[in-house]
């Protein structure tokens, strides 16, 4: 079976092709092909049309057309950053699912218009193929209305669907279910906090295998400090903004595109920033200091949410790769009795691990995150119900 698995950003579409051996898709994955395609318009807005997708669906047809060699791909699976409360697992797109998912857009502006431009064009480009949709949003859906609910009028959650939704779900069901794998758990008995840091960058507290609160809430700029969006702030700034003159668009700019490790620094890649900070460069030591801070905050409290943690679990790009940020952050969690092991710290191996001392009070992994295939087995489980 032949999953084609799409992530449509806003410059770029990022993807993958997925071999499963197994006509039922058990077992691991082949990946036959993987790469990046710019797109030619549509700007970091949000607001590109799909033929905007179409010349760079044209070129990743081009790209897998040799690896395909005369073969049909069985279906195309789709990254969807919100589903809202909706779809609370992954939805097979015929019309009446895009539709749904058109009238949601308005809760993610930056990220849905680009997803539903993608699955538009993806239509024209492999037409009879089945598409589906794996929503960041909702292993998040299990959160308790304690977690998900703003102390503000009922009326803005009935009205607008108002309330924390929580994003980089996919990421975070897979290496949830890696981390209870690889410390010999049923999913069911583990609780832990899953820290995912790209540059989008959010923490996730689990219980009993299930998501029960998460850092990024309506959409995904709150919480952590990330690459280029601010994170926690009071919303208060927001309204002194636009009394001083900014339009909504202007704000969800400066919030999204201009805040973060970005405003903190001049850096918004944990590279460069890593690279400044060791060259003495005093705000690249504090815009670590203030992210390792804020996260360090979030794990005390999920530490409590879980009912104590089995485990601390870092992934995705900062996650994986950065030994300077890990040690930061897990330098702050003295009082809940967690120390890495430096040497495993260091260590630059792409293998799942454990990177916290014998005597740290719960092991801190490191368990390398993968999307695009977590997203190819949904695909390929749901199209066999078809
Ligand atoms: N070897 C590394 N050391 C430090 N940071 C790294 C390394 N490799 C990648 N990163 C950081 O990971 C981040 C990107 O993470 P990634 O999960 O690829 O993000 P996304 O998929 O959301 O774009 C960037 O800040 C990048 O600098
Ligand atoms: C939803 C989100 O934050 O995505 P990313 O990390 O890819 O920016
Ligand atoms: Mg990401």
């Amino acid at each position: 079976m032949l999953i084609l698995v799409l992530n449509s950003g806003s410059s770029s579409i990022k993807f993958q092709l997925h071999q499963f051996r197994d006509p039922n898709a058990h077992g691991e994955s082949e990946v036959l092909a993987v790469g990046q395609v710019e797109k030619a318009a549509g700007g970091k807005s949000g607001k590109g049309t799909s033929s905007d997708h179409l010349p760079a669906l044209d070129q990743v047809n081009q790209r897998i057309l040799t690896v395909l060699a005369g073969q049909k791909i069985d279906a195309i699976g789709h990254r969807v950053v919100h589903g809202g409360e909706r779809f609370i697992e992954p939805a097979v797109l015929i019309e009446e699912a895009i539709g749904e998912l058109e009238q949601l857009s308005y809760l993610a502006p930056l990220h849905n218009p680009d997803d539903i431009s993608g699955i538009r064009a993806a239509g024209n480009t492999w037409p009879g193929v089945p598409q589906v949709a794996v929503f960041d949003t909702a292993f998040h859906m299990t959160l308790p209305e304690s977690a998900w609910r703003y102390a503000i009028p009922e009326d803005l959650y009935s009205r607008y669907g108002i309330r924390r939704y929580g994003f980089h779900g996919t990421s975070v069901e897979y290496v949830t279910k890696a981390a209870a794998g690889f410390l010999g758990l049923p999913l069911g008995q583990f609780d832990g906090i899953i820290a995912h840091l790209g540059s989008g960058a959010s923490v996730t507290a689990i219980q009993g295998g299930r998501s029960i609160d998460t850092s990024m809430g309506f959409t995904p700029v709150d919480g952590l400090v990330m690459g280029t969006r601010c994170g926690d702030i009071d919303p208060s700034i927001v309204l002194l903004l636009q009394r001083r003159g900014l339009d909504a668009d202007a704000i969800e700019e400066l919030l999204n595109l201009q805040s973060g490790f970005q405003a903190l620094c001049g850096f918004s890649d944990m590279r460069s920033i890593e690279e400044a900070a060791m060259a003495g460069h005093g705000k690249a030591r504090l815009a670590l200091e203030i992210a390792a801070y804020r996260l360090a905050k979030y794990i005390g409290g999920y530490h409590v949410a879980v009912g104590g943690a089995k485990a601390l679990v870092f992934t995705a790009g900062i996650g994986e790769n950065s030994s300077r940020f890990r040690s930061l952050v897990v330098g702050k969690l003295g009082p809940l009795g967690v120390a890495l092991e430096d040497a495993a710290n260091l260590g630059a191996s792409m293998e799942r691990r454990r990177i916290s001392s014998m005597d740290s009070a719960f092991p801190v992994l490191v368990i390398p995150t993968d999307e695009a295939r977590a997203i190819a087995e949904a695909t390929a489980a749901l199209i066999q119900t078809l």
